[in-house]
């Protein structure tokens, strides 16, 4: 039977931490504050914030939300970033994506002062991770860092098939994952035979955001499943990039949908949070 990794209780577990400390740097009169920036009403982004400001309140973080009509301008977007880069009260940024069709979403995020930056997507952020400096890291990828480590299983040495290379998460997976020592294979659209490849995979993170496109052909015996999709099925429920039901029972361990990577990328978004106090200073 495979081990179901638990991402909703090992994430509260990091909340429970970030609070401790919050609750120390407040002592110290060091508050902690996250700026979220919202342009326009898409149903899932509405969730998303909501959830975050849910986090930053369990915390004890101050959330100051920046809610935009659609029809904003991206100069109106980059000047509230402008202020928002020069208010040493605010620590961190985070501009929800993605962002109404008619603004450059790149030029945004190379807007961010890459001190406050806790999204880990400005280009001097990824850069820094590619050369081990510190800096952000994106949230979702060190959340699968987190979840593996603190489920005790081990990636040194280990055969990492990550599908997807998305500059969110799987590039700077990789580039994680090479870090844990793990030997690495990225894998995209255009990879042939992708299952001869991600059979060889002990531990296969899937990022494609292909609803159910992982069945029980890829995945050898024993494997850990990394599942970062976010789909609806047929009856309206969530699902992810797995075919969780058929998968299941071919691995060691597998992370369900809800209550795997989802909970955990915003358990580093705080995280994040609390490093942006002590890279600004
Ligand atoms: N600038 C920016 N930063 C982001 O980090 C960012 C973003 N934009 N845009 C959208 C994606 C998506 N994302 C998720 C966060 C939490 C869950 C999450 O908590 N999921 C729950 C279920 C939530 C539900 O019930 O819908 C779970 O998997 O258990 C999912 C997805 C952050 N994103």
């Amino acid at each position: 039977m495979a081990e179901i990794i638990d991402g909703k209780k090992i994430s509260q577990e990091i909340k429970d931490e970030l609070k401790e400390k919050v609750a120390a740097m407040h002592a110290q009169g060091q508050e902690v504050t996250l700026a979220v920036v919202l342009v326009g009403q898409d149903p899932a982004s509405c969730v998303y914030v909501r959830n975050k400001k849910r986090a930053c309140e369990y915390i004890g973080i101050r959330s100051l939300s920046y809610e935009l009509a659609e029809d904003t301008s991206e100069e109106e977007v980059l000047a509230l970033i402008d202020k928002l880069n020069g208010d040493k009260d605010v620590n961190g940024i985070l501009v929800q994506l993605p962002l109404p069709k008619h603004m450059d979403e790149d030029k945004i995020t190379r807007a961010i002062d890459p001190l406050k930056d806790v999204d880990g997507f400005h280009p001097q952020n990824v850069g820094a991770l590619s050369i081990g400096l510190p800096g952000f890291v994106s949230c979702t990828p060190a959340g699968i860092i987190q979840l593996l480590k603190r489920s005790h299983i081990d990636m040194e040495g280990k055969h990492c098939v990550i599908v997807g290379r998305s500059n969110i998460v799987g590039k700077p997976m990789a580039l994680l994952m090479l870090r844990e020592n793990a030997t690495v294979t990225v894998t995209h659209s255009k990879t042939k035979d992708l299952a001869s490849v991600t059979r060889q995979a002990d531990i296969l993170i899937v990022a494609i955001g292909k609803k159910q496109f992982i069945t029980a052909d890829y995945v050898k015996e024993g494997v850990v499943v990394i599942d970062v999709g976010m789909h609806r099925d047929e009856n309206n429920h969530l699902c992810g990039d797995v075919a969780y039901d058929e998968v299941a029972s071919h691995c060691s361990a597998i992370t369900p949908v809800p209550g795997g990577v989802g909970p955990m990328t915003i358990a580093m978004l705080m995280h994040n949070c609390l490093e942006s106090v002590d890279l600004q200073k």
